[in-house]
Formats: structure tokens, sequence, C-alpha cells
């Protein structure tokens, strides 16, 4: 049943929970003032569920292309439709209660509790007390804060990864079909950082949110993305693809001066041990489970100096092995299936 607002108007995204499609269409943003645009004629659809990261270096425009989704930023020209409704149709304040927003600077209220800041939009929606209390400490839970130690603090009383979770959560209260995500986990220190991520990609894998991820680090968009659009000056897409589609065959310069050093075990990363034919079973030698990679799988190699790490599948049963050579000839074969 659709959601009412304080107001009494129907929004016409509140019905939706699951992922939805976003599409831009010829978005141009020029600033008042500017001669030139900061983003020119930006097309792209992202599909139901996807998580699209956009990666581009300071001042590409970014952040401009993803607040026109929420109208934080009101495009110059050029159409946006998330669901098939024209968003530039939909009355700003509430099509920002239907869309997740997630920034760096995490934006927390400092004088509400953690409670009230997760719970912030479901009250201007006028959910009721009993289901926003219920809603604050379902998803404390889902963010691995526990709502009897954090939900009565304030947000000061938090370390930086602790107050970027409550980020994570407050934009999910309302549970919003899509999320925008601005350098959300940029400010934590690299193993907060890697933390957040693998939690966030665990609830993704969940709540299948239809989510535009902005970021700077190449390495996080691999980590994260189903899809990486790879962003020059004025959000010119350079390529637009999923991360082993991009580490193996960039389109550009650019986009290979994106990728850095490593590229060969960036794509090991993204592919299974699983994802193509096993040697023998080993006996007494390293294994790597199942559900690791092949850069799982050469580490523990190149650390051993086994000629074969074995595969295990559940209750440790062996289900074949690798050696170096099969490693390699997996990074040549054509489609590698993202971990997911
Ligand atoms: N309010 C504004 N008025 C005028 N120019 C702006 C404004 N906001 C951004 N710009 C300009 O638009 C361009 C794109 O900025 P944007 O913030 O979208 O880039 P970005 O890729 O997100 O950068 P960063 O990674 O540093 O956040 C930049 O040249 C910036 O200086």
């Amino acid at each position: 049943m659709p959601d009412t607002t304080a107001s009494g108007t129907t929004s016409v995204l509140a019905d939706q929970h699951a992922g939805v499609s976003i599409e831009l269409d010829g978005i141009t943003k020029t600033y008042p003032g500017q001669g030139r645009s900061a983003v020119e004629d930006f097309s792209m659809r992202v599909e139901p569920g996807e998580l699209v990261m956009f990666v581009g270096p300071s001042g590409c425009g970014k952040t401009t292309t993803m607040k026109m989704v929420n109208r934080i930023i009101e495009p110059t020209s050029g159409s946006i439709r998330i669901d098939d409704k024209d968003v530039l149709s939909i009355d700003p304040n509430q099509l920002r209660r239907h869309i997740g927003y997630v920034i760096q600077q995490i934006g927390l209220f400092p004088h509400l509790t953690i409670a009230e800041n997760v719970g912030a939009v479901p009250r201007l929606l006028g959910w009721p007390k009993a289901r926003i209390a219920d809603r604050v400490e379902e998803l404390l839970t889902t963010v691995q804060l526990d709502p009897g130690t954090f939900a009565h603090r304030y947000p000061k009383q938090l370390s930086g990864g602790q107050q970027q979770r409550v980020g994570v959560a407050r934009a999910l209260a309302a549970d919003p079909p899509v999320m925008l995500m601005d350098e959300p986990f940029g400010a934590t220190d690299p193993i907060t950082r890697e933390k957040l991520q693998a939690e966030f990609l665990r609830l993704q894998s969940d709540i299948g949110k239809t989510i535009i991820f902005v970021t700077h680090d190449f390495d996080e968009a691999i980590r994260l993305g189903d899809r990486i659009a790879v962003l020059s000056d004025r959000s010119h897409i350079e390529q637009f693809d999923t991360p082993a589609a991009i580490l193996a065959a960039p389109a550009n310069d650019y986009v290979r001066s994106f990728i850095g050093q490593g590229s060969a075990l960036k794509r090991l990363a993204l592919i299974p041990v699983t994802a193509g034919p096993l040697g023998p079973t080993t006996s007494g030698g390293p294994t790597v489970d199942e559900a690791a990679t092949l850069r799982d799988a050469l580490d523990l190699l190149v650390l051993t100096g086994a000629e074969r790490v074995g595969v295990t599948g559940a209750g440790g049963r062996p289900l074949g092995s690798l050696s170096h050579a099969d490693i390699s000839a997996r990074l040549d074969g054509a489609a590698h299936r993202p971990v997911g």
C-alpha cells in the first residue's frame, strides 16, 4: 500500500522498495554564471537492482551527475526517469524521501540520538512510533550496531566507521528503491573501509537496491560495482561495463591509467576458483574454499611454494585443484563471472 506524507499526498515512488531502473537521458548541467557545462549530455540506464559505480578524477562531474537524480541539483536540460516515472515532475522533497542518500561527511544530525537520526525519514513520512522503533532496531542490527548500546548515543559518541554505518542505516530507513552514495566510506581508514565495503556488499546482496555510488578509488569500484562508469571531464563516459570486462579490455589509455598497476591480479580477484574446470584432487597440500577467488589461490601458491592448491567444498570435501598454469589460462578465458 502506498504510504502517505505528512501533507497527505501520495508519492509515486512510495510503493517501490526493491530496485527500479534509473534512466538519465541527455542530462546537461551548467552552473549559473559558468560559461562551460559541468556535465554535458550524459545518458545512462541503470538496471533494477544494479550497483553502478561512477569513478573519475576530482572535478569531472561525478557528484553533480549523481545529485541530479534526487534533484539536489536541477539539470539544465535532459530527462531523468526512475521506474519509468519522470523525476522532474515529482515534488523534490517527496522524491528525496524515497531515495536513500549517503555522503562522505555523513551528515548525521548532531543534536539527535542515533535512533532519532535513523528514524528521521520515517518520521517525516508519518509512520506510527512503534513502527519507527521496530525499523530503527532492525536497521541498527543490520549494520552491526547493537541497538541497546548505540540507539541513545549521540553521533559524536561514535567512531567514524560507526557513524558511517548509521549513515547507511538512515538512508535505508524508509526502504527506498534507489540509493545514491557519494564517497560514503572515503573518510575512513583502509581497514575500516574494507570492513564497511564487505558489510555493504553483503547487505546489498539481500536488499537489491538500485545504487549509484561515486568514488575516486578504482579498486573500490572493482570490488563493489556490478558495472563501472569511468568518467572524464564533464562526466563524459569513457567506458561503462563490468569490472571484469574493463580490466580485461580497457577502452583507451585514459581507462588504462585508472586501472593502474596490477591489472592481472585485480582480474584474478574477480574470478571464483570454481568458474572453470579443476585439475586432479590433491592431498596434504594447501587448500582454498570453493568461495575463494583465483587471487586467493595464487596467494597460497606463492606463499607455500606448492605446485597445486586444492579446492574444497562443504565439509572440506576435495573438489579438485589449480596450478599456476591453470590460473594463467583462466585469465585468458573470455567470460569472467564476477564474484557476487
Ligand atoms: N555550485 C557550483 N557552482 C559552480 N561550479 C560548480 C558548483 N559545483 C560544482 N561545480 C564545478 O563543476 C565541476 C564538477 O564538479 P563535481 O563536484 O560534480 O565533480 P566531482 O567529480 O564530483 O569532484 P570530486 O571528486 O572532487 O567531488 C567542477 O569543475 C566544479 O568546480
